[in-house]
């Protein structure tokens, strides 16, 4: 990745992280989080990835309350630099212990291959592109499973984390949907 790549999307994680700091904390995880109920609603039942929300990140943890009681639902957990996430069952109040960057994990993982994951992010455009820490964690992770069977990321976030555009790099792997608070955004596949 040339160094210009590197610096704007430095900025653009910076300028990022400021609005979804704004955004978190005033009321919106309630809408947002109906919205993704909705999305998921389809796809009842089939193993799902969430997230266990850190810093100023929206909260998806009452959904996959919701639907763990359908079928399974992990959360990611962080390797090495350059490996993809691998995925723990995670039920509501299981017993956790401190993973990597702030993360929480289940404190006996049991390995489950998620076929949708809610996508946790810093900024996203609105065609379905998306920024997140940087670590490449998510963009390895997606291309891995989608490489063995179809995989649907639905990237979740407040509105205020859309940009009009993204710095972007050939491995950057794209959502098929993002819901925020105010709007579910669908993009189809090119056929
Ligand atoms: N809630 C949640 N869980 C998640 C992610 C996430 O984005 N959100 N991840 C998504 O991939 C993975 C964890 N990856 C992460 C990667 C970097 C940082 C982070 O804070 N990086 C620092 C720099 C760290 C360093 O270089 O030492 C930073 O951005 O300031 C956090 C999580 C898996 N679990
Ligand atoms: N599938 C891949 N194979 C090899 N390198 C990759 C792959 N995906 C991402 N990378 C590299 O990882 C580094 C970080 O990627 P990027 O800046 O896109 O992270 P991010 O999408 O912001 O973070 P994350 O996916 O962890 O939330 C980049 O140098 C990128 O080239």
């Amino acid at each position: 990745m040339t160094s210009d790549l590197t610096q704007r999307k430095k900025d653009a994680r910076a300028a990022a992280f400021a609005r979804r700091a704004r955004a978190h904390g005033t009321g919106l995880d309630r809408a947002a989080q109906n919205r993704l109920r909705d999305w998921l609603a389809p796809y009842r039942g089939k193993s799902l990835s969430g997230f266990l929300p850190i810093r100023t990140e929206i909260d998806p943890v009452p959904i996959m309350s919701e639907l763990a009681r359908h079928g399974p639902v992990c959360v990611p957990i962080t390797g090495k630099i350059g490996e993809p996430l691998r995925f723990a069952r995670w039920t509501p109040g299981c017993d956790m212990i401190e993973g990597k960057f702030g993360t929480l994990s289940p404190a006996t993982p049991d390995w489950v291959v998620p076929e949708v994951l809610i996508v946790p992010l810093l900024a996203f455009d609105s065609e379905g592109n998306r920024l997140g820490y940087g670590g490449g964690f998510y963009d390895r992770t997606l291309e891995a499973l989608r490489a063995q069977r179809p995989t649907l990321a639905v990237g979740y976030a407040y509105d205020a984390q859309r940009v009009d555009s993204l710095p972007l790099e050939a491995t950057d792997q794209p959502l098929d949907a993002i819901v925020t608070e105010t709007r579910t955004y669908t993009f189809p596949k090119p056929a």
